[in-house]
């Protein structure tokens, strides 16, 4: 339990995207300031906006906010740990103006974000703004009650600027590339549109740190919450599970103060792109590398594959030979070992990290894990045969069947487009790749095209483990 009188603690953050990952994160280093007996003004509101965050709703205000932690050991031992830093939500269609109110209260600080890839409408191919999304679109109009995170950001920001009251500073804590670049980028894009002056004003005074975040974060199943009240008594309507490794390197670059993050193990650095680019194309790109051919093997689950000597060959042979080769020089950072122990956090039985949830929005994800290393390697006139085993195994699965004849669900933005191409790799293989939106030109370059045509055709011929043996 929380050491601290939570009645002491006051809020000084908003996060957007009270998920599993920002309370198994963020909201954890948080707690571990608070029971130190520091950073009690510093306490999190949480928001949802979207129609499906009413549930969170719900769980929270009927525990007081209070929720489980619970990190799974790879020997079956579980620990349990009631985290306290959350001591609000508000579900934002309910009453917008009270978030509003919430941000432009000088004592908010931060805005932080867990908003998912997606949630940053970034045009692939152009790298700007996409404000064609319905939630972006009904908050330009004029007038308009906002309804989305960025929505909310650009109001408040007007509200304090109106008020003579100083910006809060936007922490991005997604998995994207330069993650604080790109939400300064898109919001700036946002405000550009629907209030110049505040683009300005955000443009000029507010800062968005960057940073690296990890920690793998399942979606909490209904057995976590059953061991949850048979082992400890603990009866919770959404603990979150968890791996006990976490990592979290953040930029310094905060308009007004921060919490000693520094104190409870976060690695506060200078220059964030190293540890980024180190994770996002060893960890999540391995992550894409396993999902697909994995599913397509009959696995389920992350741990499953890690466990099998084929998949963990063809794994370190992407990071050393195409990932690795693309990465600067990582201070501090063994990355041999780096290496090994993603295999073994991916191999970890108890935490049950489904395939399903990391073949899901791979639109939003290979764009930005895996074609960055494609393009790198073949610049340099290096190697791509893993990666392009990924893309291929990726437009297998999405033809929506696997290899034992039952339905795939797929899970995208863009389902209906990759699902509708995918059924035509058999007899037009290029076709799934020709979207220059999410490849670019990759579908006209010959070093991409003839292993990709090779990869596709074996995927159907012998399968996602054969074609592995043969690699
Ligand atoms: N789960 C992990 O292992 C993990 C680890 C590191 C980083 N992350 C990052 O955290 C993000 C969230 O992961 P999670 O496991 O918490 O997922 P989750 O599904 O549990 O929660 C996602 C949250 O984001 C909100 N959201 C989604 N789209 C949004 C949008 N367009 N606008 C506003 N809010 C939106 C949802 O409403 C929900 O509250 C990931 O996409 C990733 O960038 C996750
Ligand atoms: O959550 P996403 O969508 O960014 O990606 C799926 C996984 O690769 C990711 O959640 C990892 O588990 C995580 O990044 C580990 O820190």
């Amino acid at each position: 339990m929380p050491s601290y009188d939570r009645t002491a603690v006051t809020p000084g953050i908003v996060h957007f995207g009270v998920g599993g990952f920002h309370r198994a994160h963020q909201a954890m280093y948080l707690d571990r300031l608070m029971n130190d007996g520091k950073a009690l003004d510093w306490g999190i509101i949480g928001v949802g906006v979207l129609p499906n965050d009413r549930r969170m709703a719900q769980v929270m205000s009927a525990q007081d906010c209070l929720y489980t932690l619970v990190v799974k050991h790879p020997d079956g031992q579980l620990e349990p740990r009631v985290v306290g830093s959350i001591v609000g939500y508000l579900f934002a269609p309910d009453d917008p103006e009270a978030v509003l109110a919430r941000m432009v209260d000088p004592a908010t600080r931060i805005v932080s974000l867990t908003i998912t890839e997606g949630g940053y409408h970034v045009n692939q191919v152009t790298g700007e703004l996409d404000a064609s999304d319905p939630a972006l679109a009904a908050d330009l109009r004029p007038g308009a009650t906002p309804g989305s995170a960025f929505g909310f950001i650009v109001e408040a920001l007007r509200r304090r600027r109106e008020a003579g009251v100083p910006p809060f500073t936007v922490m991005s804590c997604d998995n994207i590339p330069g993650n604080g670049h790109v939400a300064r980028k898109m919001i700036a894009g946002f405000a550009r549109l629907k209030d110049p002056a505040t683009a300005e004003f955000l443009e000029n005074e507010v800062r968005f740190p960057n940073c690296m975040v990890d920690r793998i974060t399942p979606v909490t199943a209904d057995a976590d919450r059953e061991a949850l009240a048979e082992r400890f008594g603990i009866e919770d309507g959404w603990p979150v599970v968890c791996e006990p490794f976490t990592q979290w390197v953040l930029e310094d670059d905060f308009g007004g103060e921060r919490p000693p993050y520094e104190d409870v193990g976060v690695q506060i650095v200078e220059d964030v792109e190293p540890y980024e680019l180190m994770k996002l194309r060893l960890l999540n790109a391995s992550h894409q590398a396993l999902c697909y051919l994995g599913f397509l093997d009959g696995y389920r689950y992350a741990h499953e594959v890690c466990q099998d000597k084929l998949y963990v060959d063809f794994l370190l042979g992407y990071m050393d030979n195409e990932g690795t080769p693309t990465l600067p020089p990582v201070p501090g950072v063994d990355l041999d070992r780096y290496k090994h122990q993603l295999i073994e956090r991916f191999a970890n039985p108890e935490v049950r990290d489904t395939l399903a949830r990391l073949c899901a929005e791979s639109s939003d994800r290979i764009p930005k894990w895996l074609l960055p290393v494609v393009r790198e390697q073949l610049a340099a006139g290096r190697e791509i045969t893993r990666s392009v085993l990924v893309v291929a195994s990726w437009a297998r699965y999405a033809e929506g069947v696997d290899e034992q004849g039952q339905p795939i669900e797929v899970v995208d933005r863009l389902r209906d487009k990759l699902v509708e191409r995918a059924q035509h790799n058999r007899e037009d293989p290029l076709v799934f790749i020709s979207d220059p939106d999410l490849f670019g030109d990759l579908a006209s370059d010959e070093r991409f095209v003839t292993p990709y045509r090779a990869a596709v055709k074996s995927l159907h011929e012998i399968g996602a483990r054969a074609t592995v043996e043969a690699l």
